[in-house]
């Protein structure tokens, strides 16, 4: 079966899903990724920030604690020059080491510090001048010991503190050196920071444009999945037409419309003709082709707004709204009967198709969707049984009919094994023996209630049901026993032809059953005919030949009924190997005061023979068109002027008689 695209992608929802959590796994771990990076990168950097400051502030204090020690240790040995009293020379002596000790102090510590080169220069080149510093000022101390204040006050402003300024010029190289350093130090933490932050943005956003994706990807596709499954809710995924959901639902909303402004609802249910015979000689390809085909040709006949729809196998329904009159609908219908029956040409193959099709009208044979789609269905019914291919329209006397027909068709689930269903024979006369030639087996079903029923009131409903299979079977074997009673009887030449069904022809047993049927009647495969409606031919030209080669390679002979009365042509006839072409009654009915049908007959006769077809003409109902045939040169005819078809019981009182004499037709 040929599946609509959409259905495809449901089938796979998984597919979908599977994307989608990838969507959302990575984006998960894109958010614990940026996290994760970004917290470790702003702890390094607010670690080195930290540390920046912390041996900064360290490396600054250090340096100025030697400044301060300094500055006041050449302060206190000025003082100490200039003060006489034994104690406070004593406090200033113990002020002046404590000074040096906490220079001393600070400059251990600060040589424990992480410092770079220039630093340790600085820091070793006051050093070098600090023990340039040391022995002056032990002078210094030794002189003011002594009691040479004056001299040690001189040589403190003479040479300890010109000394002590280069001390200081170096320790203020120092801690510029140490500022300049934790300034970098500290710039490029910041720097570092910046880029963590620069990567948290980037990453940020990189996440949430990866969310606003996925959240776009899902709701994309969630409306797309819901508008899939909508439409494989609401439409065929065989045509793609509105199914029979969604068709109630818009012939609901055309009735509420033609309501309002006082409108014509016309509701067309169409079955296409013998559509279960393409599915099973041609395959369920095939008959989809064929389904999607008829939906495409019904679509283009009507109007945008009008409905078109597929309610299974080979059923549609076309609704033709806001009309004001009949005719726009009926002229609808008559198109689609148009479309519909073009030839097709599917997968290389010619094919040939009809339909049938019932109509009901709003408000005129319905009020409600339902009643008017049942009313339809009922008048299409009408439309098959009274021959296919054409129209019908609702008429209220039709429900009834559909009762007596649903009685009917359980009443015949029942005829086969009560023997019900018998052959009646008519007789085919040769007007040149003047003898019956051959009878023609036709069915009757018995009924227990409604008498002799003749095949328009039942053979549609065994076609249907596919009965007729076994039915034909049973009857095929019993035409053949009797025909081969008469011709023990005496009447050897005598033939039987008996009719087949489509399904019948198409069955995968035929074969057996015609060869079965004259193996166990005993009757000479030459006696038997089988006749064949031109419409059966039409279905599959190739494959209708080779089934009539097949009959034919058993050694009986094959007719065409009725031709000429459906669509085919005289020119198809000769890639048919048949023995016997029927001329149907609608030729003969009108003579023989229809010129027009005698030159058809005519060459009909003229074209067998060139073929080497035999002919029967049908439907002889007066003498007149008796002696007409027998004029044209019909050598075999049939029909009620000769004998209506009769009980077997009957057929052997015909069948001695002389016809000729009979009808006075000797001469
Ligand atoms: N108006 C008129 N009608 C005449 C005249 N002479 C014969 N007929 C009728 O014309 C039909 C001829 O058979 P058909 O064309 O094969 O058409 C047959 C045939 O297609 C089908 N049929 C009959 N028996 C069988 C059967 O056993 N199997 C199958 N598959 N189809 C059958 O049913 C159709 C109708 O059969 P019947 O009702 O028996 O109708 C028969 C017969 O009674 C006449 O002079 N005037």
């Amino acid at each position: 079966m040929i599946i609509n695209p959409a259905v495809k992608r449901i089938a796979r929802p998984t597919a979908w899903k599977l994307a989608l959590l990838g969507g959302f796994v990575t984006q998960l771990l894109l958010i614990v990724f940026v996290t994760v990076i970004g917290l470790q990168q702003l702890g390094v950097t607010t670690d080195n920030l930290n540390k920046v400051v912390d041996v900064h502030m360290r490396n600054q204090e250090l340096t100025k604690t030697m400044v301060t020690a300094a500055r006041e240790r050449t302060l206190t040995m000025l003082i100490l020059t200039q003060v006489d009293d034994p104690f406070d020379q004593d406090a200033l002596m113990m002020q002046f080491y404590n000074q040096g000790g906490r220079f001393a102090t600070a400059r251990l510590a600060l040589l424990e510090q992480p410092l770079n080169t220039r630093e340790r220069e600085l820091i070793a080149e006051q050093g070098r001048l600090t023990s340039l510093a040391v022995p002056i000022q032990n002078e210094i101390i030794d002189l003011i010991a002594a009691g040479r204040s004056a001299e040690a006050g001189e040589m403190v402003i003479k040479q300890a503190i010109p000394i002590q300024n280069q001390v200081m010029v170096a320790l203020s190289q120092l801690d510029a050196e140490t500022h300049r350093v934790s300034t970098a130090a500290s710039n490029q933490a910041r720097a570092e920071h910046g880029v963590a932050r620069w990567w948290i943005y980037l990453l940020s956003g990189a996440a949430l444009l990866l969310g606003l994706l996925v959240a776009t990807v899902v709701f994309y596709f969630s409306a797309r999945i819901s508008r899939e499954r909508e439409q494989l809710a609401t439409h065929d995924t065989l045509t793609g037409l509105p199914n029979r959901m969604l068709f109630k639902d818009r012939l609901e909303q055309s009735l509420i419309r033609a309501k309002r402004h006082q409108t014509l609802v016309g509701v067309m249910f169409i079955d296409l003709d013998r559509f279960k015979r393409v599915n099973d000689t041609l395959g369920h390809a095939i008959g989809d082709l064929l389904i999607c085909e008829v939906a495409r040709r019904l679509r283009q006949t009507v109007r945008a707004d009008d409905i078109v729809a597929r309610l299974g196998g080979d059923e549609f329904v076309v609704v033709i709204n806001d009309v004001v009159a009949l005719t726009p609908i009926l002229q609808g219908v008559e198109k689609m009967l148009g479309v519909v029956i073009e030839p097709y040409t599917l997968d290389g193959r010619e094919i040939f198709s009809s339909c049938s099709i019932g109509v009901s009208v709003y408000p005129n044979d319905g009020a409600t969707s339902v009643d008017l789609l049942k009313h339809a269905d009922t008048a299409m019914y009408h439309a098959k049984n009274n021959g296919r291919n054409r129209f019908q329209l609702y008429d209220t006397a039709m429900n009834a009919m559909a009762e007596e027909r649903l009685q009917l068709e359980t009443d015949l689930h029942h005829a086969q094994e009560r023997g019900e269903l018998v052959f009646h024979y008519q007789p085919q006369l040769n007007l040149e023996s003047g003898r019956i030639h051959a009878v023609e087996a036709l069915i009757r079903w018995q009924h227990p209630d409604k008498g002799l029923l003749a095949p328009a009131a039942f053979l549609s409903m065994l076609e249907e049901t596919g009965g007729i299979v076994s039915v034909g079977r049973q009857l095929l074997l019993a035409a053949c026993q009797q025909t081969a009673r008469w011709q023990a009887a005496g009447f050897t030449d005598l033939n039987v032809a008996v009719n087949l069904s489509g399904r019948e022809f198409w069955h995968d047993t035929l074969i057996a059953n015609v060869s079965d049927a004259l193996a166990q009647s005993g009757l000479p495969a030459h006696a038997l005919q089988l006749e064949l409606t031109e419409g059966i031919f039409m279905e599959d030209v190739d494959a209708a030949v080779d089934r009539i080669r097949a009959l034919k390679a058993l050694g009986i002979a094959v007719s065409v009924d009725d031709f000429g009365t459906g669509y085919s042509s005289l020119a198809h006839l000769k890639r048919f190997p048949l023995d016997v072409l029927k001329i149907d009654r609608y030729f003969v009915k009108d003579l023989p005061n229809a010129p027009a049908n005698e030159a058809l007959i005519r060459s009909i006769l003229a074209l067998c023979k060139g073929l080497g077809l035999g002919t029967v003409a049908e439907g002889i109902e007066t003498r007149a068109q008796l002696e007409s045939l027998r004029k044209l040169g019909c050598q075999i005819v049939q029909g009620y002027f000769i004998s209506r078809p009769v009980p077997a019981d009957q057929i052997i009182a015909l069948l001695g008689r002389d016809w000729l004499q009979a009808f006075d037709l000797a001469a």
